[in-house]
C-alpha cells in the first residue's frame, strides 16, 4: 500500500510504503507498484494514538450516572452494573468503544476489566492493538477465582492476534489490594516478565484511606510493597503525589498514564505532569472508562493535557503541542511496552498509522501542523485508521466493524444492564 500527500506544507510531504505490517519507505516519491494507493493529499499522517487507560465495556454505562464521587459512582453504581454484565455484553460493549476509538484515531489500548476473554475475541476480530489486563479487586475474598482468570488470560492470549494483543497483570488499586495479595501479584508479574497496570492516587479520598490504613501516601505503599523494584509499571491517575512520591518514581520503568478529562469530570484534581516529566517519569496519556470520561476521543485529552498543566502553573510554555502529542503516541506506546514497534511515523515501525483530514474550517491556514493536531484537531476529523498494515477505516467508514450492528446491540444490551440500579 502506498499513500501519497503532496502540495502542503507539512512536515512530511510524500510518499509511505507499508509492506505487509510495516512502513517501509518514506519519501517524496516511491516509484514502487503497490496493490493499493490511498491519494492522500491535503491530509496529514501521524502515529495512532495510544489510549494508556481504558476500560473498554464501560462504553455502555455512559452518561448512566454522572455527577457522582468516584467511590459513590464506583461502588453503588459501577460494580452493581459490573456484576449484571454478561459476557456477551462485555464483547459488544468492547465493540462499541473499539468503533469510537479507530474513528478518532487511536489504534492501541490499554484495557483492565472483567471477562478480558470476550474483549481478546473482539480485539481479535477488529484488528485494533490492546494490552489486556484481567483487574482484581480483593475485597473480603481471597480472589482466587479472579486471580485464575488473570493467569489464563495471559496464557491464552499473549502475543496472539499476529502480536496484537499483550497482557498485564492488573492488581485494581492500592485501595482494593492489601500487601498479602498485591506481593503475590507483583511475584507473578515477574516471574513472567510481565507489565503491571494499577490505578493510583486518583483522589483525596484514597490518600485518607490509605493513610489510615497503612499511615502511608498510596505511592510509599506500593513502593514499600515492592512494585516498582523489579517490574514495567503503568500507573493510572497519579493526581494525589507529594515531592517524595515522586522522587520514589523517579528512574522507574513504564510510568503515569495521565487521563485529564476523567480527572477533571470526577474532580480529582490535576496531576502533578510537568514535575513527574522532570524527575524523568515518563507520562502518557488515556482517556480511562466512558462511564467515567464519556467520550474515548484522545484528541480531547491531549488539549485537556496541555490545557490544564499551563493553568496549573500559570504558564503557557508548559507542555507545548509537540509533547502532547508525545504523550498520546510514544510515551503512551513506552506504558505499553510498544515504543520499539509503535508511536512513532518511521521505516521500519508497525504501520499504526492515521491520516488527518485539513480540508477544514477549523484547520486551515497551516502555520505550524503540530499546533493544530494538538490544538484543533477533533477524533471526527480522523479520515483513515490503519493498524498492523490493515485499514480499519477508510474515509470514515469502519472496514472491520459492522457499526449499526453494534450500535443495536449496545442500546438493548446498555438498557438491561442499568435497569432497576
Ligand atoms: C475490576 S476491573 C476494573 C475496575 O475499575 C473500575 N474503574 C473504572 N474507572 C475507574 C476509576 O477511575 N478509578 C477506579 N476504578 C475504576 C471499573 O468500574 C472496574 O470495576
Ligand atoms: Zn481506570
Amino acid at each position: 500500500m502506498i499513500m501519497t500527500m503532496k502540495d502542503q506544507e507539512l512536515p512530511f510531504t510524500g510518499d509511505i510504503l507499508i509492506e505487509n505490517d510495516r512502513i517501509t519507505q518514506m519519501g517524496a516519491k516511491i516509484s514502487e507498484q503497490a496493490d493499493e494507493v490511498i491519494q492522500a493529499d491535503g491530509m496529514v499522517a501521524m502515529p495512532g494514538l495510544v489510549n494508556a487507560h481504558q476500560h473498554s465495556p464501560m462504553s455502555l454505562l455512559r452518561g448512566f450516572c454522572d455527577d457522582l464521587k468516584l467511590m459513590d459512582w464506583l461502588e453503588q453504581k459501577m460494580i452493581p452494573a459490573e456484576d449484571r454484565m454478561t459476557p456477551e455484553d462485555i464483547y459488544w460493549g468492547a465493540k462499541l468503544s473499539m468503533a469510537e476509538m479507530i474513528k478518532s484515531g487511536t489504534t492501541a489500548f490499554a484495557d483492565m476489566y472483567i471477562h478480558m476473554n470476550e474483549i481478546a475475541h473482539a480485539v481479535e476480530e477488529v484488528g485494533m492493538r490492546a494490552s489486556l489486563t484481567r483487574g482484581l479487586i480483593f475485597l473480603g475474598d481471597d480472589g482466587g477465582k479472579r486471580l485464575a482468570e488473570a493467569i489464563d488470560l495471559i496464557d491464552q492470549w499473549h502475543g496472539k492476534a499476529d502480536g496484537r494483543i499483550t497482557t498485564m497483570f492488573g492488581p485494581h488499586a492500592p485501595y482494593t489490594c492489601s500487601p498479602e495479595p498485591l506481593q503475590e501479584i507483583i511475584q507473578l508479574a515477574v516471574n513472567r516478565g510481565l507489565p503491571i497496570h494499577i490505578h493510583l492516587a486518583e483522589t483525596k479520598e484514597e490518600e485518607v484511606k490509605i493513610r489510615t490504613r497503612y499511615n502511608q501516601t498510596p505511592t510509599q505503599y506500593l513502593y514499600n510493597n515492592g512494585l516498582f523494584e523489579q517490574a514495567h509499571v503503568l500507573l493510572a491517575h497519579s493526581v494525589h503525589l507529594n515531592r517524595m512520591d515522586i522522587g520514589l518514581l523517579r528512574g522507574m520503568r513504564g510510568g503515569v498514564s495521565h487521563n485529564p478529562v476523567s480527572n477533571l469530570k470526577l474532580g480529582c484534581g490535576i496531576a502533578p505532569i510537568h514535575e513527574l516529566q522532570k524527575a524523568g517519569v515518563t507520562c502518557g496519556l488515556g482517556t480511562d472508562g466512558a462511564g467515567s470520561a464519556t467520550t474515548l476521543d484522545m484528541f480531547e485529552e491531549i488539549k485537556a493535557a496541555t490545557w490544564l498543566q499551563k493553568l496549573d502553573y500559570g504558564d503557557p510554555t508548559i507542555l507545548p503541542a509537540r509533547s502532547a502529542l508525545q504523550m498520546a503516541t510514544r510515551n503512551s506506546a513506552h506504558l505499553l511496552q510498544l515504543d520499539h514497534e509503535v508511536g512513532t511515523l518511521a521505516v521500519g515501525m508497525k504501520a499504526d498509522l492515521i491520516l488527518i483530514d485539513m480540508n477544514k474550517p477549523h484547520l486551515q491556514p497551516i502555520h505550524q501542523v503540530e499546533s493544530l493536531l494538538a490544538y484543533s484537531v477533533n477524533g471526527a476529523d480522523v479520515d483513515t485508521t490503519i493498524v498492523n498494515g490493515q485499514i480499519l477505516m477508510k474515509n470514515r467508514q469502519l472496514l472491520t466493524i459492522n457499526e449499526e450492528e453494534v450500535l443495536e446491540q449496545a442500546k438493548v444490551r446498555a438498557k438491561r444492564i442499568v435497569d432497576g440500579i
